[in-house]
Order: C-alpha cells, then sequence, then structure tokens
C-alpha cells in the first residue's frame, strides 16, 4: 500500500467539496495556475489546514511579484502550520517579479525560512515540451540540495515511471520519487487536461491501444487503479502516489493498491521521503 496525497485546483467551491469527501489529516497539494495567481493557492491552503488537513500549496517562481508578497507568503504559511511547499517554475510565459525558476524561488524560500521549508519539486518522466532534458536533470541536480522530494508530472505507464527513476538515480539525483497519477476524472476533462500541460501523446498512445486502451479509458472516467497496482509491483516502487484530482473527488481511490486515503502523516517531508510501512519492500 502506497503514501498518498491528492492534488486540488483552488476553484472557489473546492473548499466544502473537501470537507464533505476528504477525510481531515489528508495530505492535499494545492496549485498554483497563471490565471488564478498565488493569493488563491494560499487563501485555499490555509483554509484547508484549519479545518485540519496537511496542507502544500504550490508556488509558482514566475508568479510572484516581490520578495515582500513572498515574505508574506512564509508568515501564512506559519501563521496556518504550512511546512511544506512545491516549488515550480510556473506556466506564465514572463515572470512577474524577481524569481526566474523554481531553483531561484527555492533558494529565497531556504534563506528566509533558515531552511526549515520543506520543498518538493517537479519530474517530468516523458520529458517537458519546452525544456530539454539535459537541462532539466541539471536542473534536479542543483535543486536536490534545496529539496525533500519529486513529483512526476501525471502519467500512465509503469515502465515509463521505473525508467525515469533509474535514469535519475544514474545521473545523481537521490531524491524520493512520488508518481504523479490521475484520479478517476472524466475521459474528456482528462485528455482535456493531459492536452494542456504536455502528457497528451501519453494519453492519446493508451486510447489508441485497443483492448488495454479501452480497460484503462473505458466507461465515462480514467480509473487508476490497476496503474498503482502496477507501480506497486515494480522491483523499485515509487515512494508514493500523487493523485491528481483536478477537483473530481466522488471517486478517490480506497482499494485497488492505494488503501484508504489516510489521515496520517505521509512522510514526504523527511529526507528518505517514505512512511516505510505504507511502501511494499523492493
Ligand atoms: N502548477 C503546477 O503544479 C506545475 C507546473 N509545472 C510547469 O512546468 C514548467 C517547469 O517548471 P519547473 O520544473 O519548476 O522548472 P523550472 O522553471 O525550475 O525550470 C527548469 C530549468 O529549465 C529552464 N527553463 C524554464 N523554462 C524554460 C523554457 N520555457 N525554455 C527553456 N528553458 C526553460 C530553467 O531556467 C531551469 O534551468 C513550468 O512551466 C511549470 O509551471 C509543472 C508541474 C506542476
Ligand atoms: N505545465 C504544467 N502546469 C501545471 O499547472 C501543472 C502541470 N504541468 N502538471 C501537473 C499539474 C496539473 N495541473 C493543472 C492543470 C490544469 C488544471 C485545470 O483544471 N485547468 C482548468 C482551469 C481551472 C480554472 O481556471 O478554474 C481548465 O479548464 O483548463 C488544473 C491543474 C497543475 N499542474
Amino acid at each position: 500500500m502506497f503514501a498518498s496525497r491528492l492534488e486540488i485546483i483552488p476553484t472557489q467551491d473546492i473548499v466544502p467539496a473537501v470537507l464533505e469527501r476528504v477525510p481531515a489529516g489528508t495530505t492535499i497539494t494545492v496549485t498554483c495556475l497563471p490565471q488564478h495567481g498565488v493569493e488563491r493557492t494560499m487563501d485555499t491552503a490555509s483554509a484547508l489546514a484549519g479545518h485540519g488537513f496537511n496542507v502544500v500549496p504550490h508556488l509558482a517562481a514566475r508568479s510572484i511579484s516581490s520578495r515582500g508578497q513572498l515574505a508574506g507568503i512564509l508568515r501564512a504559511c506559519g501563521t496556518a502550520g504550512i511546512t511544506e511547499l512545491f516549488v515550480i517554475g510556473g506556466d506564465k510565459g514572463q515572470s512577474g517579479g524577481p524569481f526566474e525558476s523554481s531553483e531561484d524561488l527555492m533558494r529565497e524560500i531556504a534563506q528566509l525560512s533558515g531552511k526549515s521549508m520543506k520543498m518538493g519539486v517537479a519530474g517530468y518522466p516523458e520529458g517537458h515540451p519546452s525544456i530539454a532534458d539535459g537541462q532539466l536533470m541539471e536542473s534536479l541536480r542543483i535543486k536536490q540540495d534545496l529539496a525533500t522530494h519529486i513529483v512526476t508530472q501525471m502519467c500512465f505507464s509503469p515502465s515509463t515511471i521505473a525508467e525515469y527513476m533509474a535514469v535519475l538515480r544514474r545521473d545523481g539525483v537521490k531524491l524520493p520519487v512520488w508518481a504523479g497519477v490521475a484520479g478517476a476524472v472524466p475521459r474528456t476533462k482528462l485528455l482535456r487536461l493531459a492536452t494542456k500541460i504536455g502528457v497528451g501523446s501519453s494519453l492519446r498512445f493508451i486510447t489508441g491501444k485497443g483492448a488495454l486502451g479501452m480497460t484503462l479509458l473505458g466507461g465515462t472516467s480514467y480509473q487508476p487503479e490497476q496503474f498503482i497496482a502496477d507501480l506497486a509491483d515494480l522491483p523499485v516502487p515509487p515512494a508514493g502516489i500523487h493523485l491528481y484530482t483536478f477537483n473530481s473527488l466522488d471517486s478517490l481511490p480506497e482499494a485497488g493498491g492505494l488503501g484508504p486515503i489516510h489521515g496520517t502523516s505521509d512522510g514526504a517531508g523527511a529526507k528518505g521521503g517514505v512512511r516505510s510501512s505504507a511502501v511494499p519492500s523492493p
């Protein structure tokens, strides 16, 4: 059984939906989209933290307008009891402030927080649409001293995750890897969003695979259970599952490998990054 986390989008109606459907104590990460701005991420994160969730806001470097704004965000984290952030560059074409990349922002956070803030970073098992593989790897090698773990982009292939982890280790990146898995999201929504974030080709590949594709994407929603079970069977499984819910919270996986969305600390914060009792032995 894997340790698990849920990712949500800070839409207006999401806090009551989470309160209704997700047990307090669950780890929830809150995205930071260019059209929303970081305030919405922080407002939602603080509200959920106040209701007893272990919350991880995403901070996009290019969406932060000033060092003062960052200091305010860190103060808000302190007030809400938030001790971990997910730091990315951000999909904004141009930076609106002093930080160009996740690395820039991580250095400033480490300094302002006296290195007490835990930070996750993004990994791309199938590459990134506009950043070369070599540059992504170099960026991870640099960031690993500031980070606690990697969360992968949404992926649909266990062997791709396995190969990605092997390449990371070969190239000297030692951080625990959490596999990004799509939740039970309606198939049309999933196809649209996967295309938008640059992983559409792998999803289209699956949908074009006849019987297997029908199993994976048949019915109205994607079903992640088989993929999660296959990840658990890898010789070296990932440290945990990061479930991209896209706010579809109606059928969170409770069986088939993920285990119940649990209410305890998931262990991603510590170096080593796994809740040993929750992860199958290699
Ligand atoms: N909002 C979210 O939750 C997530 C967002 N993303 C998006 O993925 C992208 C990358 O983010 P990070 O992994 O944090 O990378 P990053 O912004 O830290 O960049 C990694 C490396 O690539 C370079 N780089 C960045 N953008 C580039 C570009 N357009 N062309 C060439 N080189 C570039 C940077 O200088 C750095 O060396 C961003 O667009 C980010 O918003 C990825 C995962 C999650
Ligand atoms: N390049 C990239 N950007 C991201 O923001 C991102 C990734 N990759 N990879 C993993 C997750 C997935 N992300 C996403 C992507 C799209 C929506 C989304 O629902 N977009 C809605 C608009 C939501 C709104 O404005 O209220 C859409 O309809 O496109 C949410 C999270 C965030 N993360």
